[in-house]
C-alpha cells in the first residue's frame, strides 16, 4: 500500500506523527468522559479517551480556528456588500474513506468536541447512505453488487441537500438508511435546521466525475465543503477490520430476524468469514481502489491509521 504524500517541500501536505500532532491541542480541555467515548464509537472500533486526547483535541482546535476564520470572513463580506442581516451559512466538513475504516466514530467524536467550542454550539451530522437509491431501484438497475459505488447514489439529491444547507435554509431534510434492513427507510428523514457546522460523512464525498460536454455546470459534492477529512489505513488492515466487524455483527445485529444479513448468523464461523471476504473483495475493496482512494489527495487533512485502529500520522494540506 502506498504511503502518504512525501514530506518534501513540493508536497501540498505537512505531515506529522500522531505524537507531534498531539502537541497542538495546547490547553484544549478534555470534555468527554470514557463512557461518552464508548457510547460514540462504532462496533469493533477501540478508540478510547487517550486517542481522543492524542488526535481529536488538536483536530477540534484546528477546525474551530477554521470555523471562526470563516465566520469572520462572512462578517467582513456582509460589511463589504452593506448587506444588513445576511443569512448565515453553516460550515461544512466532509469525511471520506473506505467502508469499515472508522468514519462514523470520527464523525461522532468530532461532533461532540466541536459543539463544545463557543463558535459552534450546534453541530449536526448526516451520512450519505440515506442518499443511496432504494434496493428496489438498485435491483432493477442490476446495481445490488455496486452498493456504495458512485452510480448507487442519488447525487442530484445530495447536491440539492447541500445547496439548501449552504443557502442557510431552515429545516432541510436528509433521507435515512438502515443497516438492519440494508435499505433506505422510506419516508424517514432527519431535519437539519441551520447548524453552525454540518458534518457530511460517507465513502464517496470527495468524488469527482467527468465534466459534462454539453456546457451544463454541475458542482461536485465537495464544492460545498469548507474542510474535508480522509480517513486512511493500509488495505490489509481495513480488510481485517471489515471481516472482524462482520463476525461481531453475526453475533449481534444479524441475530435479529429483521436483519438483511440474518441468514449469515446461522452459518458456521468459517462459512460466514468466507462471505465477509467475498463482500470485501468483490464490492468494498474494488470501490476503495477505483473510487475512494483516488480521492485522498483532495482532502484538507488525512488521518492515517495503523494497527489497532490508532492514528499514526496526520497530513495537513498547506494553506
Ligand atoms: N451490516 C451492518 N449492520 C449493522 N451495522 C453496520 C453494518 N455495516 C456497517 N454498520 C455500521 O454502520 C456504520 C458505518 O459503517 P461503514 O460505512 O463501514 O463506515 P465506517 O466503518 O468507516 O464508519 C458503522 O457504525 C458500522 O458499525
Ligand atoms: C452503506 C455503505 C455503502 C456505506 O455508505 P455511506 O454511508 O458511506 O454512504 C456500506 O456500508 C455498504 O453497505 N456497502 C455494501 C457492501 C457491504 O455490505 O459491505
Amino acid at each position: 500500500m502506498d504511503q502518504l504524500a512525501p514530506a518534501d517541500r513540493y508536497s501540498p501536505y505537512r505531515i506529522f506523527s500522531a505524537d507531534e500532532w498531539a502537541q497542538f491541542r495546547n490547553d484544549t480541555p478534555l470534555t468527554l468522559t470514557e463512557d461518552e467515548v464508548r457510547r460514540l464509537r462504532s462496533l469493533n472500533d477501540p478508540v478510547d479517551l487517550e486517542e481522543v486526547r492524542r488526535v481529536y483535541l488538536s483536530l477540534s482546535r484546528l477546525l474551530s480556528a477554521h470555523v471562526e476564520a470563516t465566520q469572520l470572513l462572512f462578517e467582513q463580506r456582509r460589511i463589504f456588500f452593506n448587506a444588513g442581516n445576511a443569512v448565515k451559512s453553516p460550515f461544512i466538513i466532509g469525511i471520506a474513506g473506505s467502508v469499515a475504516v472508522g468514519k462514523s466514530t470520527t464523525a461522532r467524536v468530532l461532533k461532540e468536541l466541536l459543539a463544545r467550542w463557543p463558535s459552534s454550539p450546534k453541530v449536526d451530522l448526516v451520512t450519505t447512505d440515506g442518499f443511496l437509491y432504494p434496493n428496489a431501484v438498485l435491483r432493477q438497475e442490476g446495481l445490488m453488487d455496486r452498493k456504495g459505488f458512485p452510480e448507487s447514489y442519488d447525487v442530484g439529491a445530495i447536491l440539492r441537500f447541500l445547496s439548501s444547507i449552504k443557502a442557510g435554509l431552515p429545516n432541510v431534510r436528509a433521507p435515512l438508511y438502515s443497516h438492519l434492513t440494508y435499505d433506505v427507510l422510506p419516508g424517514e428523514y432527519v431535519t437539519i435546521d441551520r447548524p453552525d457546522i454540518l458534518i457530511f460523512e460517507g465513502i464517496n464525498v470527495l468524488q469527482t466525475r467527468e465534466l459534462p460536454k454539453d456546457g451544463k455546470a454541475v458542482p461536485f459534492v465537495s464544492d460545498f465543503f469548507d474542510f474535508s477529512i480522509y480517513i486512511d489505513a493500509p488495505e490489509h488492515l481495513i480488510h481485517q477490520w471489515y471481516v472482524e466487524r462482520f463476525m461481531r455483527l453475526r453475533e449481534t445485529a444479524f441475530q435479529d430476524p429483521k436483519s438483511f444479513f440474518h441468514r449469515y448468523s446461522k452459518l458456521s464461523p468459517d462459512a460466514a468469514k468466507a462471505i465477509a471476504n467475498q463482500l470485501w473483495t468483490n464490492i468494498n475493496l474494488k470501490n476503495l481502489r477505483e473510487n475512494i482512494l483516488p480521492t485522498r489527495p483532495r482532502a484538507s487533512l488525512i488521518l492515517r491509521k495503523g494497527a489497532n485502529h490508532l492514528v499514526e500520522e496526520v497530513a495537513l494540506r498547506k494553506l
